[in-house]
């Protein structure tokens, strides 16, 4: 059942699968309804513990250089990652408990992630497709599929992820680091991956409007080429693919797996699997009504995009402070932008260093949805 808070912000949901019941975020769950004051210091005196022993740990763990002076990339589990999304992963990890009827969209940063947020909040919740109190139009996509390794500062968050009603989860984490109870349980997920330049140019792009006190952004072609050997928040990005590539073709049933590019030039057919096989596959008559394609605009990049709360300066509001303005998050939304920043030599690198990768494993030849 939605709480009292979420009706009172005029939300309305699906009752008769868990993922519409996805929290929405509102100005009072920075206060809780999980947990009264006492029990949140607790938590955060338990969560500050926890913190040290992690940095502890961290402080073991090989460090190279990254993309600012300030904020080395940390090697674990064969990714590297750094320490804020480090400390959240190994948290997740240890305190993240899923249920059966989870559902997480997982993706390398910068290849999908806001647009999947998006579309499987709305296909569990579009009860509300047409209501001026849809939350998408009033929240990034961000505050309402929250991330399972929450960055330390951000306790609040923490709440978000108690919410015993939500059931839509994101990460970044590549698939072997995800807390096990995600896979022992079998919960079904979601992966988005891109073209690599452009999923490059993206992430370059996206740190340049990033509020850092790490030191200055390295140049574009240093960034480049440490992208190239792997050195990215969650990087190696092509191995993050394969890692999910690997388990969608160990358990197709459990990991549905989309191509960016794929679905801009033709998002419907994609968009009625993606309901399908979340459990919320449109009805004839919905389709007849035009559902998908009401589903299909709503996410869209021009939309969100446009709409107030995703405009400007303004900050997401499900942490107390933000890296990034909510605008950060719809920059282009093209396909082959890298053209733009890449030269033909950086473009051939890449792509060789894909063919390598991915040859023989069938990633290359990825169905289509039709
Ligand atoms: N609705 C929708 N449709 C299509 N494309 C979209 C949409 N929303 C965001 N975008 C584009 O996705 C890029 C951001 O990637 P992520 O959402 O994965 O970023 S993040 O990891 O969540 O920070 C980024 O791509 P670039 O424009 O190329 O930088 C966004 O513009």
């Amino acid at each position: 059942m939605a709480s009292e808070q979420q009706i009172s912000h005029g939300t309305q949901y699906e009752s008769s699968n868990p993922l519409s019941q996805s929290p929405v975020k509102t100005e009072t769950l920075t206060n809780t309804t999980v947990l009264n004051q006492d029990e949140t210091k607790k938590e955060t005196t338990e969560f500050e513990k926890n913190k040290k022993r992690y940095q502890d740990l961290i402080s073991t763990f090989p460090h190279a250089k990254g993309w600012r002076p300030k904020a080395p990339l940390i090697g674990y589990g064969g990714h590297w990652i750094i320490q804020p999304l480090l400390e959240g992963c190994l948290f997740a990890q240890d305190f993240f408990q899923a249920r059966p009827n989870d559902f997480f969209v997982c993706t390398y940063p910068k290849s999908g992630t806001t647009w999947l947020k998006a579309l499987t909040f709305t296909i569990a919740n579009r009860s509300c497709l047409d209501q001026s109190s849809n939350p998408l139009l009033k929240r990034n996509p961000h505050e309402l599929v929250p991330f399972i390794e929450i960055e330390f500062p951000f306790f609040p968050q923490l709440d978000v992820l108690k919410n015993k009603e939500n059931s839509l989860f994101s990460t970044h984490m590549p698939h072997g680091l995800l807390p096990e109870s995600i896979s022992k349980l079998g919960c079904k997920m979601v992966y988005i991956w891109r073209d690599p330049k452009d999923t490059f140019i993206s992430m370059w792009t996206f740190f340049q409007k990033q509020r850092s006190d790490n030191g200055p952004l390295n140049s574009l072609e240093e960034s480049f080429d440490m992208f190239c050997r792997g050195f990215s928040g969650y990087g190696p990005y092509l191995d993050h693919v394969l890692s999910y590539w690997k388990a969608y073709q160990e358990n197709p049933n459990q990991v549905m797996f989309l191509k960016y590019e794929k679905m801009r030039a033709d998002p419907l057919p994609y968009v009625k699997k993606l309901a399908e096989f979340m459990g919320y596959g449109f009805t004839g008559e919905e389709e007849n009504e035009g559902v998908v394609e009401k589903v299909v605009n709503l996410c869209s990049f021009d939309m969100l995009k446009n709409l107030e709360a995703n405009k400007g300066e303004k900050d997401r509001e499900d942490i107390p402070w933000s890296f990034y303005p909510n605008s950060a998050y719809f920059r282009k939304g093209n396909v082959g932008d890298w053209q733009n920043y890449l030269t033909p030599e950086m473009a051939a690198r890449i792509d060789g260093l894909m063919e390598d990768k991915f040859k023989g494993t069938g990633l290359l030849e990825h169905v289509i949805y039709t």
